[in-house]
């Protein structure tokens, strides 16, 4: 028997869109012919209103295109201008936002005004690598202040926002590998996620009756401006690449997929959960 299978890809649009077919599908289906039909459904966040943290460079920036192109509106948070100047002429339409997340009066001041928010990426971090025994009282501060408070203090304002506006929402924190594995010299950096996947379980627990989901993506290493600080080194990423079962580094497009999936309607009851991006590392 013949079998057909046709795929029939649909945009899930603002209700507002007129569905009038621009054309018709005609099948003409011979006798005997078997066929399944398949409609799969874009992930579209047309309506919805992100806001992505360290959109400046690497998985952040990616991240904040990525939703772009799909349709949210994108409010881009970083800490250089001139990248976020670039993304914005990258991408004509997205709002940008230039301060340093680290500092808790001016993260208030400048996210004070910055409206409603639906989807919130809090990708922003550090990675400030010291031996244990030589640890400085700064480099714990930064890490903590970067890659935890401030997803503490941003993601209590969306939140707030959400829930007076009774809209339900999505969160992702951009955790690491690192939160659940030692990695020499990432003492602090393996804390500071550590804690992010923590914090992200008992922001699940409490969001949840707002409608509001809450989960960390926990990637592998990645070659961005970060991964090439620390990882440029062959013999320290063979050692890194030899406890990963794909035997790669992730790319920031897994990363960013990952992220989406997370933060759409395809992932409506996932939440509190700890998505690996790392090639089955955390497996071993
Ligand atoms: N790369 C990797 O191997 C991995 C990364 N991760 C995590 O992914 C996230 C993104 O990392 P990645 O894209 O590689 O990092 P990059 O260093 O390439 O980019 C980080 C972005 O965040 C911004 N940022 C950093 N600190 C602040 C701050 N205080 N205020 C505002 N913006 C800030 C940076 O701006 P600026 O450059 O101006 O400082 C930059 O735009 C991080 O949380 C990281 O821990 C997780 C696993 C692996
Ligand atoms: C940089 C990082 O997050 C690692 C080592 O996974």
């Amino acid at each position: 028997m013949a079998r057909l299978c046709v795929v029939i890809r649909l945009r899930t649009e603002d209700p507002g869109v007129d569905w009038t077919p621009a054309s018709s599908l005609d099948l003409r289906i011979h006798s005997g012919t078997s066929v399944l039909i398949v409609v799969e459904m874009e992930r579209s966040f047309a309506g919805r209103r992100a806001l992505v943290t360290g959109a400046g460079k690497g998985i952040g920036r990616d991240t904040a295109k990525a939703l772009f192109a799909s349709g949210a509106q994108v409010v881009a948070v970083s800490r250089t201008q001139e990248d976020l100047v670039s993304l914005a002429q990258e991408c004509p339409g997205i709002e940008t936002l230039c301060v340093d997340l680290g500092d808790w009066e001016a993260t208030e001041r400048a996210l004070s005004t910055i409206g409603p928010v639906d989807l919130l990426v809090n990708n922003a971090g550090v990675a400030l690598l010291q031996p244990f025994l030589e640890v400085t009282k700064e480099a714990c501060d930064r890490s903590f202040d970067v890659n935890f408070r401030s997803v503490v203090q941003v993601s209590q304002m969306v939140a707030q926002g959400l829930i007076a506006r009774g809209a339900p929402g999505a969160i992702v924190n951009v955790s690491s590998q690192a939160s659940q594995r030692a990695v020499k010299d990432h003492a602090i950096y393996c804390s500071t996620k550590g804690a992010m996947d923590m914090l992200t379980k008992v922001m699940a627990l409490e969001l949840g009756p707002h409608k509001i989901r809450v989960n960390t993506v926990n990637p592998t290493v990645v070659m961005t401006a970060m991964g090439r600080a620390n990882w440029s080194d062959a013999q320290k990423a063979e050692s890194m690449l030899s406890r990963i079962p794909l035997g790669k580094f992730a790319e920031v497009e897994d990363v960013v997929n990952a992220i989406l999936f997370l933060l759409s309607d395809q992932s409506a009851m996932t939440t509190g959960s700890a998505l690996p991006v790392d090639g089955g590392y955390l497996v071993g």
